[in-house]
């Protein structure tokens, strides 16, 4: 049976108790296996269909989950795009291509079939968007009800239309997302609400079979994992889940774990970049990619981890760099994300342009949301369509025919 334990002090408690804290310093929890119990063969998990429940034994769900099939997302390879950056293996896993068009359904399926396992009646979070969505899709299938606060006047349209019609109470606020995750933190924590973002061990379990899928997919770990980073959650993630397959000895080496940033939202890359200790909060973070529009990522401190011991690197990419990215995956690979997830493709472009990195590496660039979830964004980038009289003449001419 697996137990918590906080990433700090190393204090540990039971797997049944609500905590998302240490009680000792405060810092975070994660959920750790008895390793040497666990048995499973990579044949066993070669045969399931690839998805978040293919590394059952890994997860710490006992109940049938609440799922929607989630995970098994393509893993495209980046032809033209690493053709034009000099790069012959670049790789993007599309998380635009679970339920809700984002990685966050992979931690939703395990964070609410824990609410459920661990008899909680209803859900909350605070949200950039995604996370909204996903709570409320996965509450909607457990038949419990969600909260969930968002940053007033900075979410996307496609993820607010997502929350609300899957039946979640949507509560904007005035003031940023770190505020908003205070605020249902402290919700959740006088009213029993189970909060669910990634302060919730739980809920990252599901997300560290990205990494899994990867390595399956490739047919070895690749020299560098790239992701957008915001909360910092899903880099934290998927290291640990990493950290667990070398310990069973399924993989005998670790990506170089690769952050990226939006210049105006940029902590950790400051924290790698200067070498400091810890991250320092940005009070006004702001980019347009609002997905990572955070200041205070409340998993900074694993993130730091992960970068440094993997020999990894963080780097920032300006809003214009970004949505020059976005255009590029759209129109020269046909891969539609938001703007956060074109940060990660970016970021490698940066870094190449830098000369930090090797071109023959295996890289996957994780991108995180599909592109309708952010359409205003979109439709500001691009010519309006071409209204015409329906006759053919007025085709031909539109065409310059
Ligand atoms: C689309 C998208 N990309 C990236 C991120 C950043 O992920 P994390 O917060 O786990 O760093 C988020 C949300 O946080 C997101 O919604
Ligand atoms: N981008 C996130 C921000 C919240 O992150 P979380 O991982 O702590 O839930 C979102 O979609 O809300």
């Amino acid at each position: 049976m697996y137990h918590l334990v906080c990433v700090h002090c190393g204090a540990t408690y039971s797997a049944d108790e609500i905590l998302y804290n240490c009680k000792k310093c405060g810092h975070l929890l994660a959920v750790k296996y008895p390793l040497d119990t666990i048995t499973v063969k990579r044949s066993t998990w070669d045969a399931r269909p690839l998805s978040v429940w293919r590394y059952k034994e890994l997860l710490p769900v006992h109940i049938e989950p609440v799922s929607l099939q989630e995970g098994g997302t393509p893993l495209y390879h980046l032809k033209r795009l690493g053709e034009e950056m000099g790069l012959k293996h670049l790789y993007a896993k599309h998380e635009g291509m679970n339920p809700s068009g984002s990685f966050k359904d992979r931690g939703m399926t395990v964070g609410v079939s824990m609410a459920i396992q661990l008899k909680k009646k209803s859900v909350a979070c605070a949200s950039t968007g995604n996370t909204s969505a996903s709570l409320a899709v996965y509450a909607a299938k457990a038949g419990i009800p969600a909260v969930v606060l968002l940053p007033a006047g900075h979410v996307a349209v496609g993820k607010i239309a997502q929350a609300l019609m899957h039946g979640a109470k949507v509560i904007s606020i005035r003031g940023n997302f770190d505020r908003a995750l205070e605020m249902v933190h402290d919700l959740c924590l006088t009213h029993g609400l189970y909060l669910l973002n990634s302060i919730n061990p739980y809920r990252l379990e599901g997300q560290k079979t990205i990494g899994f899928e990867a390595i399956d997919q490739l047919g070895c770990v690749p020299d560098r994992i790239v992701l957008p980073v915001g909360n910092a959650g899903n880099i934290s993630a998927v290291y640990k889940g990493l950290l667990e397959l070398e310990a069973l000895d399924f993989i005998n080496s670790l990506p170089k774990m690769t952050g990226i940033q939006a210049t105006g939202a940029s902590p950790v890359v400051r924290a790698i970049k200067e070498n400091l200790p810890v991250v320092q909060t940005e009070e006004n973070p702001e980019t347009l990619a609002s997905a990572i529009r955070i200041g205070a990522p409340v998993n900074a401190e694993k993130a730091l981890v992960a970068i440094r011991k993997t020999g990894g690197t963080a780097e920032s990419v300006t809003d214009d760099e970004i949505l020059a990215m976005q255009r590029d995956l759209a129109r020269k690979e046909g891969i539609g994300v938001e703007p956060a997830s074109a940060a990660s493709v970016a970021g490698i472009r940066k870094l190449v342009e830098m000369g930090a990195i090797d071109r023959d590496e295996k890289i996957v660039c994780v991108v995180t949301g599909h592109l309708l979830k952010d359409p205003e964004t979109v439709i500001k980038q691009c010519e309006p369509p071409i209204e015409i009289d329906a006759d053919l003449p007025s085709l031909l001419s539109a065409l310059h025919l």
